[in-house]
């Protein structure tokens, strides 16, 4: 076992695992990135550790600064330990929607939280825009702008893809994920297609995101609700901008929690619900491409975040989604 000097070096080189039942529903073969095995359990590390380091390296933040950002929560979390471990500040503003246990692991690390009311994006009150200005008004301060800051991908490209790609042995035909700021998924994208232009990339969008008609049919355009966090993004992004999109699924709350209830009875894995809709996602790309196909997707955070919404009876019931049923 290797030995490593600092906390930031636990980041990235997550294992993947072959999905058992997902691979059988589909005849093929569907790989994920356990991405709940960073430190700060969610995909997010990624992003974090490479905005924070690129503002380093370009001299926009010196010792003893602050890191502002708008997060639905696990970017907030991965900042606020690369910040710890690097002896900044973090100011996190976030909706006052997403999970108790965000809000609280976030106070436990010491990030000061900012509740905002939930608000579209075009209102000055939105999480984003309230980050901006406090960042603007705080000295020594940097705005993470994960959405637009296109770091956030790199961390995608030279890292998530690369070692999909090597885990793989280069035999991959398919990768799909969700988009939240899209950095994971054009990243990852990206970096696939560098190494081989065959492989089809899928976007898998959950209802109430605008990505899906995008891609179908060039028009930023949703329909219905979902109640997974992190994900469902309704305008193009920095890091979304030329992201190569082959085919593009959409994917319901309850597909999404049938396969985060299939693993956590069949496979031990206790997810968030974007690793739900990536894995429905993956399930649907390998039964395009085909028998004997080879596909990966992403396992975004753990489930462990969400106790008391997706693995709670009450509030699925609450949010009118059907309990899954479990022999
Ligand atoms: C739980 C969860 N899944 C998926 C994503 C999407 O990742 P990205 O921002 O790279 O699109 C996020 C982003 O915050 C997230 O928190």
């Amino acid at each position: 076992m290797q030995v490593t000097q600092d906390t930031l070096a636990l980041i990235g080189n997550t294992p993947l695992v072959r999905l058992k039942g997902p691979s059988e529903a589909a005849g093929a073969e569907i790989f994920a990135k356990c991405e709940f095995t960073n430190p700060g359990a969610s995909v997010k590390d990624r992003a974090a550790l490479f905005i924070v380091e690129d503002a380093e390296a370009r001299g926009l933040i010196r010792p003893g600064g602050t890191i502002v950002e708008g997060t639905a929560g696990n970017t907030g979390i991965g900042l606020a330990l690369v910040a710890n471990a690097k002896g900044y500040r973090t100011i996190i503003v976030m909706p006052e929607t997403q999970s108790r246990e965000k809000m609280d692991t976030l106070r436990a690390l010491g990030a000061e939280l900012v509740l905002v009311p939930a608000a579209p994006y075009a209102s000055p009150c939105h999480f984003v825009h309230t980050s901006r200005r406090i960042a603007e008004e705080t000295e020594n301060a940097i705005w993470a702008n994960q959405f637009d800051n296109v770091a956030n991908r790199r961390a995608h490209i030279v890292g998530t893809a690369e070692e999909i790609w090597e885990q793989m042995d280069g035999r991959i035909d398919g990768f799909t994920c969700a988009v939240g700021t899209g950095g994971t998924f054009a990243g990852v994208g990206l970096g696939l297609k560098q190494k081989d232009e065959r492989i089809t990339i899928a976007l898998s969008d959950p209802f109430g995101a605008a990505l899906y008609e995008y891609y179908a049919c060039g028009e930023l355009k949703s329909e219905g609700s979902s109640v997974a966090e992190g994900i469902g993004q309704g305008r193009i992004t920095a890091n979304l901008e030329g992201a190569p999109v082959d085919t593009q699924f959409r994917i319901s709350d309850e597909d999404g929690l049938h396969w985060v209830r299939r693993l956590l009875d069949e496979e031990g894995l206790c997810l968030g619900l974007s690793s739900g809709i990536n894995v429905a996602g993956a399930v649907q790309l390998a039964r395009k491409l085909g028998p004997g196909s080879r596909v990966a997707t992403i396992l975004c955070d753990t489930g462990f975040r969400y106790l008391s919404t997706l693995y709670n009876p009450e509030w699925l019931e609450a949010k009118g989604l059907p309990l899954p049923e479990r022999d």
